[in-house]
């Protein structure tokens, strides 16, 4: 269902390959969690699964089909056939729970009948039946995460990738996530899924892949999350602690430099200020201020994020995000089908 031969993947500028002479398997049906660090690879191995990036080496089949042969005007059909979420759920925010699912359906052409049909039903599975009509913006996370969900499967994929689908949701919600997923498993979905979860993976028992820099280290049929996934995040932790106690030890030290600075220049204010009473001379005037401690810079002006509209463009971007439309397609403004 998903192989890959021998994938290197490397970025422009990143000395480093992400993915370093990836091999792997799987199977129609299995539950996969790619697990690792943050920087192991992960992401960009869901991204070369749904062709979103190209390997540098070596070649990958994904549904029997050498993706390296698909044409860009194939990409989007290809696609069809693989449902994404990601963490930070993606919806439109000026669609209600139902537009946010029919939309992956409108864009690649489906019945207005086939939609009235289908959306409820999905939206059913997912535990928001009654809530089609709300907004984004008045849900849960959880439940937000539960319509991407929906979008993400009700055109029935045979493989569903999720990117860290937990990531912004409290341990019972994800574990309310993870049901649905498992449910959508059983129903025959392939489902690649990366995460940081600990909790999550150790509960579930399923594939667990695990990537330290670009390079697999474990791959089990019914793992853990592991420890080694677990250090590299640690060791920056150790590292920081290590360099705020400096930071600490320095920022003292500057302190007493600038106190002591400034105590002498006190001192020696005050001693000229009595030699000229006892020289009989005018004292220091009102616009010759005793020296003080140095004052530190102002901060720059943190910039703002630039608010932007709900408009075509979002929902062409939205599009390319769900993998129904080819990023190459410049000026091109349809969202549907391609032909
Ligand atoms: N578009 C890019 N350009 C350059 N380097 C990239 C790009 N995307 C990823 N990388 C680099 O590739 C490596 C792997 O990144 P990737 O996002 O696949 O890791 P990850 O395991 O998914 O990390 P995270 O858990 O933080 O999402 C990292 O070193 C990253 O900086």
């Amino acid at each position: 269902m998903i192989r890959f031969e021998n994938v290197t993947k490397n970025y422009p500028g990143n000395p480093r390959p992400a993915l370093d002479d990836i091999n792997l398997e799987v199977q129609r049906g299995e539950f996969v969690f790619l697990v690792g660090a943050s920087g192991s690879g992960k992401s960009s191995c869901l991204q070369l699964i749904l062709k979103e990036e190209r390997p540098s080496e070596g070649t990958i089949f994904v549904l029997g089909n050498n993706l390296g042969s698909i044409s860009h005007r194939k990409v989007p059909f290809f696609r069809r056939d693989l449902g994404v979420v990601f963490q930070d759920f993606r919806l439109l925010p000026n669609k209600t729970v139902f537009q946010n699912v029919a939309f992956s359906l409108q864009v690649i052409g489906k019945s207005r009948g086939f939609i009235q049909e289908a959306v409820p039903d999905v939206l059913e599975m997912v535990g928001l039946g009654n809530k089609s009509d709300r907004l984004p913006n008045e849900l849960s996370g959880g439940e937000q995460q539960r319509v991407a969900i929906a979008r993400a499967v009700v055109n029935k994929p045979q493989i569903l990738l999720a990117d860290e689908p937990t990531g912004n949701l409290d341990p019972a919600t994800s574990a309310g996530i993870m049901k649905i997923l498992e449910r959508i498993n059983a129903g025959g979905t392939t489902v690649v899924m990366a995460t940081h979860e600990a909790g999550i993976v150790d509960k579930m028992q399923r594939r667990v892949i695990e990537l330290v820099d670009g390079s697999i280290v474990r791959d089990e049929v019914r793992g853990g999350y592991g420890q080694t996934a677990a250090i590299p995040e640690l060791t920056p932790e150790i590292l920081l602690g290590a360099q705020i106690d400096q930071a600490r030890r320095d920022l003292a030290e500057a302190t007493r430099q600038a106190e002591d600075e400034a105590n002498r220049a006190r001192e020696a204010h005050e001693r000229a200020t009595k030699d000229a009473e006892l020289a009989g001379r005018p004292r220091f005037g009102a616009e010759d201020p005793a020296p003080s401690a140095p004052v530190a810079p102002a901060r720059p002006e943190l910039s703002r994020t630039e608010s932007t509209d709900v408009d075509v463009e979002e929902h062409l971007s939205l599009a390319q995000d769900l993998g129904l439309r080819d990023d190459e397609s410049d000026g091109d403004t349809t969202v549907g089908p391609v032909k």
